[in-house]
Formats: structure tokens, C-alpha cells, sequence
């Protein structure tokens, strides 16, 4: 699913100043694209664009070539298309069973009950969550974590082409987060998902993407795989912005001569790296 945004500004009503300023973007599918910028920089903005929750002040956005403010166009067959878990979405539960919470999105494409229970099997196996063992319990006697996947395991029973998350991993515990990102690798390699992923950890951003978009100011400052993006580590320092600790750790090693490649994000190879250089520079 091709989705475009062209000259795109943006101006929530009442403020002086745009949320979003001149972008230009073109996201294909089965890309993993990283969402990265300073608080207020626009990152929230922008992804409500894409699934039309948000009507740009200026400019157009088109999914598959087409102005998705048309009148004619759908906005409940885009949001099912595109799916979009929004911060903390555990705060959104709100039905008494886990299955009608799963069920809720795919009960307004007015589907059969059998095709709706096969999406809540697959979605709630896809986070994790025993069918079974889960069904008819509340969300609310859950952990936050477990709330969030029952959260996630919402939007992925609608099945959609783009996936769009707002900091998922935020307050989730090591393992929470390694799962979900599991998750999210799982959902791009295995199901050829689109995945869009807005995220203040670098390492996350940086390991998983295979495109990064910075945001600055409401404008996209940097766009270029993470390999390119972290590299230019003065300007990403001026922006605020951490580098990836791996990053930062092959930059000192450089600075004190050991001559490493920076451009790595993986820590074994990351190793490998510093051990090849250190037994070359010993030779
Ligand atoms: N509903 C709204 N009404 C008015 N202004 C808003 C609204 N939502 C966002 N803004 C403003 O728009 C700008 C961009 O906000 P946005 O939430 O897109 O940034 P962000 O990069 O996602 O920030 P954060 O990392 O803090 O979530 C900010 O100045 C913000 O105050």
C-alpha cells in the first residue's frame, strides 16, 4: 500500500504555530520506517495523517494515488486498512471480555461470528495470549503489559496492510519489550506488514528499521536508512536526539584510535567488530 503525503502542513485550531510543516513523503509497502524527534516535533501528527484521522490545513495525502479527503473515500475502510495503536492504549479498553475487546473492530466490517472468532484466535496468538485461557476474562484483571497486547491484538484482528504504532514499548519491562518487538519483526518478515514505528529509543529505532524519518520543528529533517541517519552524529546531538548506545560506544573507541566502523546497531556484531580492530591494531 503506497502512501504519500504531499507539501502537508499542518495547524491544530487555536495555535499559532504548524504541528507540521512542508512534507513531502512516500512510504511503499513492506517498509519498517522509524519515527524519530523531539517532543512536539510532530511525530504524533504526522501518523494520524496517514490514516486519516487528521484532515491536513494544507496539501494532500493519497493512499494507493488517491486524495483519501475526497469525499467519496471511505475513512472507516482506511482506518481498517491502516491501523494505528496510539499511546498507551491500554487506557482505550473498555469491553467486559477479552473477546469482545479483540472482537470490537472486526464487528463493525460486519463480519460472520465464525470469521470474527478466527480473527480473535489468530490476533490473540499473534501477541501471545492463550485463546482459551483468556477469552472470557476481564482486560481490566490484567497487568499493563498484558493490557497492552490485549490493546494491540485489537487492531491486528482488522487485519490490516500498514501497522502504526505511537511509542509502544513505553513503560513495558524488558521482556515486554522484547516480545513486542519480536512482535513487530514477525509481523513485517512473516505477514509483510508495513510497519511504522514512532519510538524515543534509539536502539529500538535503530535495529529494527529499515528507514529512518527525523522530525524536527514539524518538518522531516532526516530521511535515509538508520545507517546513514546515525551516522551523522553532531547533527543528531544538536537535535536533542540520543544516538543508539552501541553508536556511541563505537564513536568513543574511534575517537580514541581504534579504527571501527560506526555503522552498526547489532551488538554481536557489533563485538566482532571491536575484537577484529583491537587484534589488527595489536599486530
Ligand atoms: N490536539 C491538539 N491540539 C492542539 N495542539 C496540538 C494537539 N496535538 C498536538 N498539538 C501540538 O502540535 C505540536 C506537535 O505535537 P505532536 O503530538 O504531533 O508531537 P510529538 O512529536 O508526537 O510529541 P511527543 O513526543 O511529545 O508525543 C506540538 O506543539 C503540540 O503541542
Amino acid at each position: 500500500m503506497l502512501i504519500q503525503l504531499k507539501d502537508v502542513s499542518h495547524i491544530y485550531s487555536g495555535q499559532n504555530e504548524k504541528a507540521l510543516e512542508s512534507v513531502n513523503l512516500r512510504i511503499q509497502s513492506n517498509e519498517f520506517i522509524g519515527i524519530v524527534g523531539h517532543t512536539g516535533s510532530g511525530k504524533s501528527t504526522l501518523v494520524q495523517l496517514f490514516n486519516g484521522l487528521i484532515k491536513p490545513s494544507e496539501g494532500k495525502v493519497f493512499i494507493e494515488g488517491i486524495d483519501i479527503h475526497q469525499k467519496k473515500v471511505s475513512k472507516r475502510e482506511i482506518r481498517q486498512k491502516i491501523g494505528l495503536v496510539f499511546q498507551y492504549p491500554e487506557h482505550q479498553l473498555f469491553e467486559e471480555t477479552i473477546y469482545d475487546e479483540v472482537a470490537f473492530g472486526p464487528r463493525n466490517l460486519d463480519l460472520s461470528e465464525e470469521e470474527i472468532k478466527k480473527r480473535v484466535i489468530q490476533a490473540l496468538s499473534l501477541v501471545g495470549m492463550d485463546y482459551e485461557t483468556y477469552k472470557d476474562r476481564s482486560p481490566f484483571h490484567l497487568s499493563g503489559g498484558q493490557q497492552r497486547k490485549i490493546a494491540i491484538a485489537g487492531v491486528l484482528a482488522m487485519m490490516p496492510e500498514v501497522l502504526i504504532l505511537d511509542e509502544p514499548t513505553a513503560g513495558l519491562d524488558p521482556r515486554g519489550r522484547e516480545q513486542l518487538i519480536k512482535l513487530l519483526k514477525q509481523l513485517h518478515r512473516d505477514y509483510k506488514m508495513t510497519v511504522i514505528l514512532i519510538s524515543h529509543r534509539m536502539e529500538e529505532i535503530s535495529q529494527l528499521s529499515n528507514r529512518v524519518l527525523v522530525l524536527s520543528r514539524g518538518r522531516i529533517v532526516m530521511d535515509g536508512k538508520p545507517e546513514e541517519v546515525f551516522t551523522r552524529v553532531d547533527e543528531i546531538r544538536k537535535l536533542g536526539l540520543d544516538l543508539p548506545q552501541i553508536t556511541e560506544v563505537l564513536w568513543e573507541l574511534k575517537n580514541r584510535g581504534l579504527r571501527v566502523r560506526t555503522d552498526i546497531f547489532n551488538v554481536e556484531e557489533a563485538t566482532r567488530e571491536i575484537i577484529t580492530k583491537m587484534r589488527e591494531s595489536q599486530c
